[in-house]
């Protein structure tokens, strides 16, 4: 893919900073000295407690998107589902920025009513759209439509007019590879790594739910990608899609291989 890079050499020291809004990314450092040869070009944030790791991220991303809306009045911010996000979403929830210029979507959702304990859209609504975030406007991905084959067409309208670039890909990661909705596993992978589409219906068949997902060319139009990640087996996938192999065995390659910023935000 054109808009993916190749893996780069082994680099330099340890650096645990966040890059600065807008900055390009630092050549960093892998953790604990392991063998980098292959490596992508991404940062790491690595931090010993889950909780620090949330603490900074949060401030990471609040900066980006003040800054967004300082600079042009609007700032988008991309979200993912699942557990990870769960203790970040309220500290972003509370971060005194200008929440009512903020465009929230989401990268992924299954198909599944909005008060299912499995929807990423109700994540966001419980514990994202709460306090001084109240104002944000999101745009959900599920639609009432029966299948999201059904719901493509008007979530494409409806997620292409969002503000892109995204200032922020907030991104999680399955023990699989799959990030967002893009599963290794599915039919439709072809398409969503290759599609100019925004989003795509997907049918993974090694997880649960029909789901909706942006395409991999809508991940890697943004600003700062942020991958985050928690636990020594994610750690291992990372550090198998770091090295040189096709986006389609590991789908998360497509977002370490981005032209934007991107950022590993990890802890044990
Ligand atoms: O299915 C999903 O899983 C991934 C990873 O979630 P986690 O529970 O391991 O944190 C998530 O990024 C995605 O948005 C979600 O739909």
């Amino acid at each position: 893919m054109t808009s993916c890079r190749p893996g780069r050499a082994k680099q330099a020291p340890r650096n645990t900073t966040a890059p600065a809004p807008g900055a390009r990314p630092q050549r960093l450092p892998w953790p604990n000295e392991m063998d980098t040869a292959g490596m992508s070009e991404v940062n790491w944030v690595v931090r010993d407690q889950r909780d620090t790791l949330m603490r900074d991220l949060a401030a990471d991303i609040c900066a980006r998107l003040h800054g967004a809306i300082q600079q042009r009045g609007i700032a988008f911010l991309a979200v993912s589902g699942g557990s990870t996000v769960k203790t970040l979403f309220p500290l972003l929830a509370n971060t005194p920025i200008d929440w009512a210029h903020v465009r929230i979507g989401l990268v992924d959702d299954r198909w599944v009513d909005e008060f299912s304990a499995d929807s990423n859209e109700r994540l966001v609504r419980e514990l994202l759209l709460q306090n001084k975030a109240v104002d944000a406007q999101f745009v959900p991905m599920k639609t009432p439509h029966a299948s999201p084959e059904a719901g493509v067409a008007q979530r494409n309208q409806d997620y292409a007019a969002l503000p892109w670039p995204c200032d922020v890909m907030l991104l999680g990661m399955g023990e699989d590879a799959h990030t967002a909705s893009l599963f290794p596993c599915s039919e439709e992978l072809g398409r969503a790594l290759t599609t100019d589409d925004v989003v795509v219906a997907v049918n993974p068949t090694t997880a649960p739910y029909a789901r909706m997902s942006l395409s991999l060319a809508s991940v890697i139009n943004s600003r700062y990608i942020v991958v985050l990640t928690c636990g020594a087996s994610k750690r291992a996938v990372l550090e198998a899609a770091l090295k040189d192999g096709p986006v389609a065995d590991m789908p998360i390659r497509g977002a370490l291989r981005a032209t934007a910023p991107c950022a590993i935000y990890y802890a044990p």
